[in-house]
């Protein structure tokens, strides 16, 4: 298969960690459309939304995944990535979309351990528990309508890329 894989998925659902080890099992190369931004536009997500909003954000992270989408690539979204139907659909139609599930509280828990602030600016302001479980309610819809696969990344990172694997029927790369 040469088509992108493309990963969706609440904040800390992994995107990014098993994106990495996605692409070094597959000896494929990886992307992430929210470093991609960061070094083209040398501003982090919080710089982005507070110069130019959500809206502005959003439009730059479609450009981002259109620029980004390749062959043979493993591409890692924001989670917000779904909201735009236009990007849901372009993902369905250019590769395979894997959605990255887990529950909230062990995407709490990831959060606060790690919150990296500056790519993950409040969406709600409201405290990180409430934020997600408001997040998902609004999204999980939209997480399993793009998605071609919808895989449990409640485990392991080297658990989740064995069971991304196994779905795609696709064998590591010696
Ligand atoms: N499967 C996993 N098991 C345990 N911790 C994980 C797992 N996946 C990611 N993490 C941790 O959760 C945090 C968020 O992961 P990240 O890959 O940035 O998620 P995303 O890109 O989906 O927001 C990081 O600190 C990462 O080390
Ligand atoms: O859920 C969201 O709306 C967002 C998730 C973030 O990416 P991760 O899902 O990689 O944290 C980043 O794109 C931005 O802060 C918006
Ligand atoms: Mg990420």
């Amino acid at each position: 298969m040469t088509q992108p894989i493309f990963l969706v998925g609440a904040r800390g659902c992994g995107k990014t960690t098993v994106g990495v080890a996605l692409a070094q099992a597959l000896d494929r190369g990886f992307v992430d459309t929210d470093n991609y931004l960061l070094t083209r536009t040398n501003m982090s997500v919080a710089d982005i939304v507070a110069q130019e909003g959500w809206d502005g954000f959003r439009a730059r992270e479609t450009q981002a995944l259109k620029s980004v989408t390749a062959p043979d690539v493993v591409v890692a979204t924001g989670g917000g990535m779904v909201l735009a139907e236009g990007n849901r659909q372009f993902m369905r139609e250019q590769g395979v979309v894997i959605y990255l599930r887990a529950p909230a509280q062990i995407l709490a828990d990831r959060l606060e351990a790690f919150p990296e602030e500056g790519q993950r600016p409040t969406l709600t302001g409201k405290p990180i528990t409430d934020e997600i479980v408001e997040v998902l309610a609004a999204r999980e819809a939209l997480y399993r309508q793009a998605a071609h696969h919808v895989i449990d990344a409640s485990h392991a990172p080297d658990a989740v890329v064995d069971a991304v694997l196994a779905a795609l029927h696709m064998a590591r790369a010696s």
